[in-house]
């Protein structure tokens, strides 16, 4: 995927691979792949089959561990209705057990001999994994080790794996790593502005996230312009709850907003990305708060969500297109939230120096046509703009939203994070039956 000479753990991730490969090489029918995306209180997941990428099932549990937990599953062959339960969901074992039972309802059980590879969403791999890994029990120590740089992701990602192994023990798991694009970042760019030997003894760094739709994503602008990744520069500006941005020179990652984990960078729904970072010690030393205390301020308090009230932009702009007084507060948060994503592209044009796409993606990014606006507005000299009537279209595939006479292409790319990491996952167990490879 990057391109670099594999790591040492790369190296003994492949020969697992390879062993893994001979386990499901002598059965030519199993094609289908599952994909776990697990976050901090949901896990989304879809089957697969690889033979032309269709969908079999998709599904979302949301609110694990809440009294209104809900798993919304949705079979998508013949006759297939979509089905809710709302029973409580205490964990993420639960969660991916109760979606074991809706698959089989469905005859796509985890049993099923059609079933390849499970594949898994890993948000931290660190430094060493560049590349998809099938998981045995190093891999798994090294996701446990790096916990505290992803409080919020790694522990569901680990549960994920341990529930899916123990369900279908013979089956590879492989885990996708959300770092593994942003490894290719320089150290200009990848290193703080630290003591050296404080930063390398505690593994600080800038990792990056959500590389696998940083990704896709960046591949896919390239086609809707009709060229090869190779030959284009891209920012992408992934916006969901999780937001991040990217500078993608010829389809490789050169800089990315999130650091040492993903708190660095836009303002996010609930996250306040980039701060002072003197605003910590003033609340110890000032405000009496412990590091806990802290980390779940700026991670679960701030954002959007601390500054209005509301970590959703639909609300968002319900209240500001509603008017009156509770439009007021929602107007800020959303003017900081712009401010902060049009520093980034200035930012990243800049790295790039010549820029051929700024790609919007993920929930906020494909649907919310004034975030789009209002990040682009007032850009014209750096060659930017945004076509009205264009970005008000509803459409589910990519798209332009820039006049024709921009020198740069502003575009809406859905990302399609479990499709490329279906795919990953299918082309390291059986290379030689994927279809389309990588593509
Ligand atoms: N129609 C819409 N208009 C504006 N924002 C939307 C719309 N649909 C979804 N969103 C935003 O997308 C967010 C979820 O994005 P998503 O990429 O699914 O996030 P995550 O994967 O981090 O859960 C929601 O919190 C909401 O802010
Ligand atoms: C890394 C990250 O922020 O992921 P998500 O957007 O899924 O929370
Ligand atoms: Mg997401």
């Amino acid at each position: 995927m990057t391109g670099r000479a594999p790591s040492r753990r790369t190296d003994s991730t492949l020969s697992s691979a390879q062993e893994s490969t001979s386990s499901v090489s002598d059965n030519r029918a199993a094609t289908r792949v599952l994909v776990l995306n697990s976050g901090s209180s949901s896990v989304k997941y879809q089957l697969l089959d690889m033979t032309d990428g269709s969908r079999l099932a998709v599904g979302l549990v949301e609110r694990i561990g809440e009294e209104t937990s809900r798993l919304v599953h949705t079979p998508l062959t013949d006759g297939g209705e979509k089905r809710e339960r709302t029973a409580p969901i205490a964990d993420h074992d639960a969660a991916l057990k109760a979606v074991a039972e809706e698959l089989a309802a469905d005859g796509l059980g985890l049993d099923s001999p059609e079933l390849a590879v499970i594949g898994h969403r890993v948000v931290h791999g660190g430094k060493h994994f560049t590349e998809p890994t099938v998981i045995d029990d190093a891999v798994l120590a090294e996701i446990e080790r790096l916990i505290p740089v992803a409080p919020l992701h790694n522990p569901a990602n680990l549960t994920g794996i341990r529930t899916a192994q123990a369900l279908r023990p013979d089956l590879p798991q492989v885990a996708v790593f959300d770092t593994a694009f942003h490894t290719t970042m320089p150290e200009s760019a990848s290193r703080y502005a630290i003591d050296v030997k404080t930063a390398d003894e505690h593994r600080i760094r800038r990792y990056g996230f959500h590389g696998t739709s940083h990704a896709y994503v960046s591949r896919e602008t390239a086609k809707l312009l009709g060229k090869a990744p190779s030959e284009v520069n891209v920012i992408v500006l992934h916006l969901g709850n999780g937001a991040s941005a990217s500078a993608v020179r010829g389809g490789r990652c050169v800089d990315t907003s999130m650091g040492l984990t993903p708190l660095e960078g836009l303002v996010m729904g609930t996250r306040s990305g980039d701060l002072d970072p003197a605003v910590i010690f003033h609340l110890m030393r000032v405000g009496g708060m412990s590091a806990d205390e802290i980390d779940a301020l700026l991670n679960k308090k701030s954002g959007l969500i601390g500054l209005c009230g509301d970590n959703d932009m639909r609300e968002i702009r319900r209240r500001i297109d509603e008017g009156g007084e509770d439009a007021a507060q929602a107007q800020l948060a959303f003017d900081i939230y712009i401010h902060r994503l049009k520093k980034y592209i200035g930012a990243y044009y800049a790295v790039l120096g010549k820029v051929d796409a700024v790609a919007f993606t993920a929930g906020v990014g494909e649907n919310a046509a004034p975030v789009r606006e209002a990040a682009v507005a007032g850009l014209e000299e750096l060659g930017l703009a945004v076509d009205g009537e264009l970005n008000a279209v509803r459409a589910d595939g990519p798209r332009l939203i820039s006049p024709e006479y921009a020198r740069v292409a502003v575009a809406v790319v859905p990302t399609d994070e479990e499709l490329e990491i279906a795919r990953q996952s299918y082309a390291l167990v059986a290379p030689a039956r994927t279809e389309n490879g990588n593509a």
